[in-house]
């Protein structure tokens, strides 16, 4: 089958008065894949993610999103992609299952709470504050919250920053079975491991420009071929697979 795109990027540029963040990006995702953004603190992710969300104005370039322009069509766009909420946004008073009613009257669709909650494993969790639940928990709720408009492309902005060992790894077991079931997925992060595991695609961003797009197979492949040898030899484990090897893989956190 040939992929699709499902998110084309042409030209890109975002200023802030004097400042350019964006510096004219183009990419494509196609559908059906785990597109990761990569780069360091400040090289215009977050910006280029959120102007692809609609959820602010670019300075110049085309976006489309799964067929529509985002200059046209932004409320059709809004309408097939999931963003995750700031914290902000989870009303203190309510619990899981109310916050869930609350979003899809937001957007105007019929969900059960349960099944959303049993996607992302907080099913025991749903009379639970927001506030009572562990880093871990936090993101898949907040990941249970971009999936309720059953969306087309999901965007997920650092969603494992400070979690514990076992916590990423079972968001990455989530974020693949989102990406399984046919959802295509939008990821930035810090973490190397990360994109090498889950992404079919990166992105390097640096100064507001892409700087590289590839597997991550074959970066590393012809980075190994250009002659790179690591200074110290790498042990077959590392400290993670001794805190995965002595408290083992299981859900912690309920
Ligand atoms: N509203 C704003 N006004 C002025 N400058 C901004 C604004 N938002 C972002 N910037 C600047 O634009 C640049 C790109 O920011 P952006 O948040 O897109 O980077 P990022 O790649 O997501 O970084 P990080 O990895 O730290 O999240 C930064 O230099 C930032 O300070």
């Amino acid at each position: 089958m040939i992929a699709q795109p499902i998110i084309t990027v042409n030209n890109l540029v975002k200023k802030y008065g004097d400042f350019t963040a964006v510096n004219g990006i183009s990419f494509t995702v196609y559908e059906g894949e785990i597109f990761g953004l990569l780069g360091p603190n400040g090289a215009g992710k977050t910006t280029t993610l959120e102007i692809i969300e609609t959820l602010r104005n670019k300075t110049s370039g085309e976006v489309m999103v799964d067929g529509f322009s985002i200059d046209a069509d932004a409320n059709s766009i809004k309408q097939r992609i999931g963003v995750q909420l700031q914290a902000a946004g989870y009303y203190p008073n309510l619990n899981l299952y109310e916050l869930l009613v609350l979003f899809s009257g937001l957007y105007g669709v019929k969900v059960n709470p349960m099944d959303m909650l049993e996607k992302v494993a907080l099913t025991d969790k749903a009379k639970a504050k927001y506030k009572d639940l562990s880093g871990g928990q936090k993101q898949r709720f907040s990941i249970a919250t971009t999936l309720l408009n059953n969306p087309r492309i999901i965007f997920l902005d650092e969603p494992t920053t400070g979690l514990d060992p076992q916590a990423r790894r079972n968001l990455w077991d989530l974020i693949r079975q989102i990406r399984d079931s046919g959802t295509t997925i939008v990821i930035t992060t810090h973490y190397m491991d990360e994109a090498e595991e889950l992404c079919n695609r990166v992105a390097f961003v640096d100064g507001g420009r892409i700087i590289g797009l590839d597997t991550p197979d074959h970066f590393i492949d012809q980075l190994v071929a250009s002659g790179f040898e690591r200074k110290k030899q790498v042990k077959q484990a590392n400290l993670e697979d001794v805190f995965i090897n002595l408290t083992g893989k299981e859900w912690r956190e309920g």
